[in-house]
């Protein structure tokens, strides 16, 4: 892994304020672990107070709205959740594509809303079992990723961030092979590459996201192409997810 490798924790609905004492715990544990960016993702009700009591790792948000503000009941602004501490935002989880309806023009939309509010954007991808037992994995995801990603962007390379995620690996434990993993990040560095010219194609981090936990993240963070990893599950305690930063420390290492 050529560069600093990016750990990012997805809490998705999970946490209460009791819930801030593991923040606190991961973000002492990130200071002794500069070589590696680690970076939370709480619910949103979570995201300001998790700003005020981090100092090293990133805060983000799960989701936001396309408009900047409005007649939308329920919905979260890009801009709200920059005021509330947030840096970033991921969008197009296969959840909330799966779960709200969200298609690629919408979460193209969102991501556009988000960089106009100056958040990163974290833009997932992913292919479903059936659609990976028919061998279309690939053109599934650089399909969803050309019509999902801004056409273009000044600063792609930083403010954007890929995470591959094959929705038949969330919350599962079941997880693509070292060699499926670095096939599918080669491709979707190519499209970013033919989409955002060299430099900024080639500065794209490519995260893998999908049943990562401290005993396979060495495998699976030495996989081509991967920057990092977009974590679930094993995010919701310090122990595991900093088993998952340390892992990641020591692949930067090798
Ligand atoms: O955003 C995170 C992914 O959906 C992975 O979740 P997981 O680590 O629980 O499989």
């Amino acid at each position: 892994m050529a560069e600093r490798p990016y750990i990012v924790g997805n809490w998705k609905m999970n946490g209460t304020r009791a819930m801030l004492a593991q923040a606190r715990a991961i973000d002492r544990a990130a200071q002794n672990m500069m070589k590696v960016e680690v970076a939370l993702a709480p619910p949103f009700t979570l995201i300001h107070a998790t700003h005020r009591e981090v100092e090293q790792i990133g805060v983000g948000a799960q989701d936001c709205h396309c408009s900047t503000d409005g007649a939308h009941t329920g919905d979260v602004s890009a801009t709200m959740v920059a005021d509330a501490g947030a840096k970033f935002v991921i969008l197009g989880h296969s959840e909330r594509r799966q779960n709200h309806g969200e298609d690629d023009a919408l979460v193209r939309a969102k991501a556009e809303a988000a960089l106009a509010a100056s958040l990163r954007v974290i833009m997932c991808c992913g292919e479903t079992e059936d659609v990976r037992d028919a061998g279309n994995a690939i053109e599934f995801v650089a399909s969803q990723l050309r019509a999902s990603l801004p056409e273009k962007h000044e600063r792609a390379g930083e403010m954007l961030t890929v995470a591959y995620e094959p929705v038949w690996a969330i919350g599962t434990g079941r997880t693509p092979t070292v060699d499926d993993i670095g096939v599918m990040h080669r491709a979707i560095r190519e499209l970013l590459v033919e989409r955002y010219g060299d430099a900024d194609g080639a500065s794209i981090r490519i995260l893998y996201g999908g049943s990562v936990k401290a005993d396979n993240a060495r495998e699976l963070l030495s996989a081509d192409e991967v920057g990092g990893a977009l974590v679930g599950g094993a995010s919701l305690t310090a122990d595991s997810f900093m088993g998952i930063v340390i892992a990641a420390a020591e692949v930067h290492e090798q």
